[in-house]
């Protein structure tokens, strides 16, 4: 603040000391030239040093709270429900955390941190009251000018927002476009999609170019009108103010002060406008990040869970501002969510001794909320077992697995362990005590050895570990002929693995994880037989002694289960072995039937 009004206050002097060695210049001043120099000497010298610190303070200042906003954004993103991800695309959200946050960032860092709208804002207030008290004739001429540049501001902001805050959409569908081709470049190159993708991006370039085209014009269009303003008040100055010198009713010391403090004025005023602009784009972005937060509500046991584990302090609504407008509403929820919980070792316990049950399960998905999936579905799993979930497509199997997983809660009905509803334990606890393995494992784009220690939430995972684990998942010797061993990097998604290599490194990374729970969902169809075998030992290796559910299309993986369960039109339609159920010759042994004839 003492930078900012050093430099504002030189900047104001300046055109004082002007005015009176202007004076002094043409024989009419009273100050000794030498003084005068002197004075500006040091002016100009204050100036850039005050201009320093300010930035530097400010700038580091700025920095901060950027670093902690983005940080709470993504925070904020990563506790909303699962639909807001069905909601929104990958690129929204990313422009979201990066372009627009971005703009942000540039708009404060150039109008605040680097002094231009704050020393723009202090030196119009400034220079209009210095400019009263040189003169009350010339000031009103200065009036007009304010109003007039006052009358252009507002339209300006008027017409802007929406060109902004289409022009930053532009941004992020592009980023979505991108994401998403080259996230599918293998599907894009199978289906011969490169020249669809390429019309795509550049149909989405255009509509940038053209918003940005729009809002280039907008933005010039502005600051010329603001320039013929400027020039038409100063002529109308030169004119009254030099008829005033010429009549002897101003002294010209005083007239070219207020010539200099009229440029000053100009500049400030140009600014002020400029960063108002800045800041017309800035709140689109702002009420973009804003849309997308408030769009749909966060989960507030994952919430609760995150916060108690990265031991955050309660989130402080006055740090982001508008950005995180429901800071307070997290927080009741927490503290509502928090009584109702039961400790982790608890649950522990249960996890391991106590079987899970559906209990009337009912579910729609919150997008379709108008579709019933699950019609009253009930369903135990039991405790060491492994239960086989079968059934035609769309019967909602894979809508059972996400609400075991706890990524949906069912709309009516409970879901128990060992009797006790899971609602009331923390969803990240429930997180460690479920292992999911799909057909389509996710790899992160980090080493072999960090995929697999993903397995566990402790950071210090031991290589002993590590290996022991993949010798478990069969995947150990693949590794070990890797060029890096457990330090190759396995590319993004996994993608300079094998299907079959991937699926392994996903059993070991669950065979670490050690979770009572085990959910397979398809997770041998897409293999060849080799790999196949491979990965069936690991996961006989991992079933063991776990609750298992698995589900499969192909009935013959599963025919050892202990109970199998056929889920028709969201209901479990038929339970038992497999004898039995060939025996009961209902759907699962017509079923059979088919699969055997299709190999025939
Ligand atoms: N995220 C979602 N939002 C809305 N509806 C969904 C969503 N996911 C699945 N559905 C719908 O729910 C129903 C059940 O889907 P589900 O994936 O559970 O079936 P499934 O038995 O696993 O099928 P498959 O064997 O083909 O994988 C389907 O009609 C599907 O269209």
């Amino acid at each position: 603040m003492a930078s900012l009004v050093g430099c504002t206050s030189c900047t104001l002097a300046m055109p004082i000391f002007s005015g009176k060695f202007f004076e002094i210049l043409i024989g009419r001043g009273t100050e000794p030239l030498w003084t005068l120099l002197s004075k500006i000497a040091v002016l100009y010298i204050l100036e850039p040093i005050f201009t320093v610190i300010y930035v530097i303070n400010m700038t580091t200042i700025w920095e901060k709270v950027m670093t902690s906003l983005r940080g709470q954004i993504f925070r904020r993103m990563l506790i909303q429900k699962v639909e807001f991800f069905d909601t929104f695309k990958v690129g929204e959200l990313t422009g979201l955390l990066t372009s627009d946050l971005g703009s942000l960032k540039d708009v404060v860092s150039e109008n605040i941190s680097r002094d231009r709208g704050l020393r723009a804002l202090s030196e119009v207030v400034g220079t209009i009251c210095i400019l009263f008290s040189l003169s009350t004739q010339l000031a009103p001429v200065l009036g007009l000018l304010m109003l007039s540049v006052s009358v252009l501001v507002a339209i300006f902001k008027r017409s802007t927002v929406p060109v902004f805050k289409s022009h930053g959409m532009a941004l992020a569908s592009i980023a979505d476009c991108a994401t998403e081709t080259f996230g599918a470049i293998r599907t894009v190159r199978s289906f011969a999609g490169e020249k669809r993708q390429v019309s795509m991006f550049e149909k989405l370039v255009a509509a940038y170019q053209n918003s940005g085209i729009k809002l280039g014009i907008l933005k010039s269009a502005n600051e010329s009108l603001t320039r013929v303003v400027v020039y038409i008040s100063l002529l109308a100055l030169y004119c009254l103010g030099g008829s005033k010198v010429k009549s002897g009713e101003l002294a010209v010391g005083i007239m070219t002060s207020f010539i200099g403090y009229t440029f000053t004025l100009t500049f400030a005023v140009q600014g002020g406008v400029n960063t108002l602009g800045d800041i017309r784009g800035t709140l689109a972005a702002v009420e973009r990040i804003n849309s997308a937060l408030s769009a749909i509500d966060i989960d507030e046991s994952l919430a609760y869970g995150l916060d108690k584990e990265l031991q955050t302090k309660e989130i402080q609504d006055d740090n982001i501002g508008p950005v995180y407008k429901n800071g307070e509403q997290h927080q009741a929820l927490n503290r509502r969510y928090m009584s109702a919980l039961r400790s982790a070792n608890d649950w522990c316990s249960l996890a391991w001794s106590g079987d899970i049950c559906l209990e009337d399960v009912h579910f729609s998905y919150p997008l379709r909320s108008d579709v019933g999936v699950l019609n009253g579905l009930s369903l135990t799993l039991k405790c060491g077992k492994i239960t086989a979930l079968v059934g035609p497509s769309g019967a909602g199997k894979s809508t059972i697995v996400q609400l075991l997983a706890r990524f949906y809660e069912p709309t009516k009905g409970r879901i128990t362990v060992a009797g006790e509803d899971v609602r009331t334990f923390d969803k990240r606890e429930w997180a460690r005590f479920v292992s999911l393995v799909n057909q389509e494992p996710v790899l992160f784009s980090v080493s072999v050895g960090e995929n697999i220690a993903y397995g566990l939430p402790d950071e210090n995972v031991s290589k002993e570990d590590i290996i022991k684990a993949a010798k478990a998942a069969n995947a150990h010797e693949f590794i070990i002929s890797l060029p890096q061993g457990y330090d190759t990097l396995v590319g993004e998604r996994g993608s300079l693995l094998s299907g079959g290599q991937r699926q392994r490194i996903a059993i070991a990374r669950a065979i670490l994880k050690n979770a009572p729970i085990l959910i397979l969902d398809e997770a041998t169809s897409a293999l060849d037989a080799v790999s196949e075998r491979l990965v069936q030992e690991a996961l006989d290796h991992l079933m063991k002694n776990r609750t298992s559910l698995v589900i499969a299309h192909r009935l013959s993986t599963v025919q050892n289960a202990h109970q199998i369960a056929l889920c028709s039109e969201g209901k479990i339609a038929e339970l038992g072995t497999h004898s039995e159920l060939l025996t009961g010759k209902g759907q699962y042994a017509s079923l059979v039937d088919t699969q055997r004839l299709a190999f025939e």
